[in-house]
């Protein structure tokens, strides 16, 4: 079964949500989020004999881990809470929690103990959570830098102390978790640029608040029910021309890899034909591993296509500019990738013509591409990725994922979407021309933008992630490799998708 595609909200949005479920809330969300982070940690412990220590912040996250470490000290097991703020300070869930604690016996201690002769059971971060400002810095810095050596699990409580929640920047320094129990639902952070890296496994605790119940959500992650109404069974009464035609338009002089490995990924992802426009007029005029594709002159794609790609080795010469320029005004589903996107960036023009487009056009830049595109610096673009995907799908009318650790897909009606899938191993040449073949494969088998590039941004993650299974990678994984796990998998899910009913 497909599991269902989990809200995002930035802080924002998890405030909103609080302020409406939390009054009168019996228990309190408080009492909720230390009782589940506890149960989680239970997981954690169970064949770790040892102290437990827990480090507590000056906020609600401080006041979280004393509902936590109450817990444990009622169930008799030993803990040492860290604790260097003003007490009187704590907002008032947090007040009440450190008196709950104070008042079962427990005690706290104003710098982090040294570890016992056999190390703590399991350290617990719950320092900082949403609420945090500003970068890390003095005694709170030293903390979770201490913490992230501990070689013991590590739970992060809510968020990873020092990650910023929207974004996903590390601000000054972050613990490295290697779990972390969230609560209400995911946020942006977790699961794009410095996320990954610090949240470790994550638990989501609803805490019996239904979320998308009090406020839509923008931001989902993204899951194959997303678009399992488009995983169709294939009818016996079909042929080629069922199921498109769709080009790859690229491959200048010595690089006419990118061009073929894009058109092998539309092939083996069942695009009907698939043809190749190469610039290099030295280029080979046929694939002999796949002879299948139909290699022409850049200038000599059909006029027919269903689905065409733009970009992959492509080069920034005047024909290129030219290829594209004809490209844009045609109508049909149009991937720009890779030297497309950087041609686009130095000419508003093209901008015009792609933003006046009617049919789909989807974007599929990395950071140093968006960059170009919004006209700013690479790390302006990684402080903001969200913002950066939106801003680009907003301006240019179009289907955007913004490639890197946790690709962001934006649409251009605001909503978004978070992959988690991939490693990475797949940060090697040619792995973006797979996924514009993957994604081109969709459209021209007459997807819509969103869904085909869901679907392909997840299932090149969940390739990766199969042959790294098996070994291959995740170093020294190959872009080529990738295209026959995604065949196997993108079968893999229309079969699934057949036993559910969709
Ligand atoms: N949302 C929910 O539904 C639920 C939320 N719950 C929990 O509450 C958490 C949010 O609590 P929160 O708002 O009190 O923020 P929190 O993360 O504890 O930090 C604020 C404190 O840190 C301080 N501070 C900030 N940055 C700093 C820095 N760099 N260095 C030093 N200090 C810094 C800041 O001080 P100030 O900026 O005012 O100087 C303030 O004192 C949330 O993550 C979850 O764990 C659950 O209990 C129930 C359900
Ligand atoms: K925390």
């Amino acid at each position: 079964m497909f599991l269902p595609a989990q809200p995002i909200y930035p802080v924002a949005g998890i405030r909103e949500i609080e302020a409406r479920a939390m009054p009168g809330a019996k228990p309190s969300l408080m009492e909720r989020a230390g009782r589940a982070a506890a149960e989680d940690a239970v997981r954690l412990i169970m064949d770790r004999p040892g102290p437990i220590l827990v480090a507590c912040g000056p906020g609600n996250n401080g006041g979280d881990g004393f509902v936590l470490a109450r817990h444990f000290r009622q169930a008799g097991r030993e803990v040492v809470a860290a604790f260097a703020d003003d007490a009187a300070r704590f907002p008032a869930d947090a007040a009440t929690a450190y008196a709950n604690y104070r008042n079962s016996g427990g005690d706290t201690v104003s710098s982090l103990p040294a570890a016992p002769a056999d190390g703590w059971a399991l350290v617990i971060d719950a320092l900082f959570g949403i609420g945090l400002t500003r970068p890390l810095e003095g005694r709170y810095a030293q903390w979770v830098d201490s913490l992230s050596r501990v070689p013991s699990p590590r739970l992060a409580i809510d968020m990873p102390s020092g990650l910023d929640t929207d974004s996903g920047r590390v601000l000054g320094t972050c613990f490295r978790a290697t779990h972390t129990t969230t609560f209400i639902a995911l946020k942006p952070g977790l699961l794009t640029l410095d996320g990954p890296d610090h949240a470790g496994e994550i638990s989501v605790q609803r805490l019996d608040v239904d979320a998308a119940g009090w406020l839509q959500p923008l931001g989902r992650a993204v899951r194959p029910s997303l678009f399992a109404h488009r995983l169709q069974p294939r009818r016996r009464n079909s042929h080629k021309g069922s199921y498109g035609d769709a080009a790859i338009l690229g491959g200048a002089p010595g690089m006419c890899g990118a061009a073929l490995l894009a058109a092998r990924a539309a092939l083996w992802l069942g695009s009907g034909r698939v043809f190749a426009g190469l610039l290099d007029d030295a280029a080979p005029r046929v694939d002999v591993a796949h002879p299948e594709l139909m290699l022409r002159a850049a200038s000599a794609l059909p006029e027919q296509l269903s689905a065409l790609a733009v970009g992959p080795g492509l080069g920034q010469s005047d024909s290129a500019h030219g290829l594209l320029s004809a490209a844009i005004t045609r109508d049909l589903a149009l991937v720009l990738d890779a030297d497309a996107l950087n041609l686009l960036a130095a000419d508003p023009a093209l901008q015009a013509a792609v933003t006046a487009r009617s049919a789909p056009t989807v974007l599929t830049p990395h950071p140093s591409e968006a960059a170009r595109l919004l006209g700013c610096d690479t790390a302006t673009v990684q402080n903001d990725r969200l913002a950066a995907a939106l801003a680009l799908s907003g301006r240019l009318r179009a289907h955007t994922v913004l490639k890197g650790c946790g690709s962001i897909v934006a649409c251009p009606d605001g909503r978004w979407f978070i992959n988690d899938s991939g490693h990475p191993g797949m940060a090697s040449a040619g792995m973006g021309d797979v996924l514009t073949g993957l994604i081109t494969a969709l459209l021209a088998q007459g997807w819509d933008a969103e869904c085909a590039l869901l679907a392909a941004t997840h299932l090149h993650g969940c390739a990766a992630d199969r042959l790294a299974r098996d070994g291959i990678g995740p170093v020294g994984l190959s872009a080529g490799e990738l295209i026959g796990a995604a065949r196997s998998l993108f079968n893999g899910w229309l079969t699934e998708a057949a036993r559910n009913g969709f």
